[in-house]
């Protein structure tokens, strides 16, 4: 079986603005693959680009092994989106909503219907069923938006920050839901700005940054490429040029050091096996130790640091930045073919959304 994505140097330029730069990307048959980065880093682009909303500038994108242009309609049946935005036909009741959902995928009438009942029953709505989306809480809402994806009993299913702004029951019954699918069999592809549920959820994790894939790692691999802080408390404090002392008798193993009063503060890869050491270095330095503790950078520390800005320029097209003319010429060549673009991606977009099929 082919991967469930298999992206390779994806490119989606918005005007000068690469919003996806290079991206090659795999995500497993049956994998809970978690897609974070800060705003803005791409990740709708990139769902978008799989689903046919959004035309790739260059590069391959496939989903089960159908690329998603030239054989869209296969590689379109294979998803459930569930998107960020409320995308839905707000003047037929839901059930019909789901129905009409499913009847666009090819599933006949009788059996989009029983479909339709049941994935409102597994959302918690079912009770709902006769009402208007528009009659729904936010909560409700949200429910609605995963019975949709689900409908077509998909093989992957891509949960947009599906959690956003809902209140917690909902988000653990949200990820009761979605850890039972993928335990069924689905491929799951989730974006999301809470660090914890990535962690909590997610088989393997990509942090991506300004249209780039800064690393692929499981969340236990990202934490052990954080530091540790021992922090020391001191029965003396430390006078600076005591402290410029330590940081040169510990330097075989501190990454940083720093001191106020008698507490000290010491980086460290990995705290566990450092502190007898530093232990030891500190009392053959003749300090006592009143206390002694080891904290684990978080995955939160660690994201961030993965994704500090960097300078926006690298953000831009080389032909936006070029001085002569024909750089300048070829730039509002491609911002008309953009326009014409952008036009077809709203058309279609309006096309789908109408049909409920985004
Ligand atoms: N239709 C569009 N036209 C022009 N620029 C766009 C369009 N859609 C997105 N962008 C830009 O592309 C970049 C990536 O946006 P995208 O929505 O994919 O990021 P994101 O990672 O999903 O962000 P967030 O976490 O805020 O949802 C942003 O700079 C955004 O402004």
């Amino acid at each position: 079986m082919p991967p469930a994505i298999e992206t390779t140097d994806l490119v989606k330029e918005y005007g000068d603005l690469r919003a996806l730069q290079e991206l090659s990307l795999t995500v497993e048959e049956g994998e809970f693959f978690g897609l974070l980065g800060p705003n803005g880093a791409g990740k709708t682009t990139f769902i978008n680009t799989l689903v046919g909303l959004v035309r790739k500038t260059a590069g391959e994108a496939a989903v089960f092994g159908y690329d998603v242009e030239t054989e869209y309609q296969q590689a379109r049946d294979a998803i459930g989106l569930a998107p960020q935005e409320f995308n839905v036909d707000r003047f037929f009741p839901i059930r019909e909503v789901l129905i009409h959902k499913a009847g666009y995928h090819g599933i006949p009438e009788a059996e989009a219907a029983d479909r339709a009942d049941e994935v409102l029953k597994r959302v918690g709505i079912y009770d709902k069923r006769n009402e208007r989306f528009d009659w729904l809480s936010g909560g409700m809402k949200r429910r609605l938006l995963l019975a949709r994806a689900l409908v077509t009993d998909p093989d992957l299913l891509i949960l947009d920050e599906p959690t956003a702004g809902v209140d917690v029951q909902l988000r653990h019954d949200l990820w009761e839901l979605v850890t039972e699918l993928n335990e069924e069999g689905t491929t799951v592809l989730l974006t999301t700005h809470y660090i914890e549920e990535a962690e909590r959820l997610c088989d393997r994790v990509g942090i991506m940054n300004e249209g780039r894939k800064v690393t692929v790692a499981t969340p236990e691999e990202l934490k052990t490429r954080g530091t540790d802080t021992i922090s020391v408390r001191l029965e003396t404090p430390l006078s600076s040029s005591a402290t410029a002392d330590l940081e040169t008798g510990l330097g075989a193993y501190a990454r940083e050091l720093s001191s106020n009063g008698n507490r000290l503060e010491v980086r460290v890869d990995d705290g566990g096996s450092t502190a007898p050491q530093l232990l030891s270095d500190l009392e053959t330095a003749g300090y006592e130790i009143a206390d002694l503790e080891i904290s684990r950078t978080s995955l939160e520390e660690i994201f961030v640091d993965l994704t500090r800005s960097e300078d926006r320029t690298v953000t831009r097209s080389s032909a936006s930045s070029g001085e002569d003319g024909s750089a300048t010429s070829s730039t509002r060549g491609e911002d008309e073919r953009e326009r014409g673009r952008s036009r077809d991606e709203a058309d279609r977009n309006t096309e789908r959304e109408r049909e409920g099929v985004a």
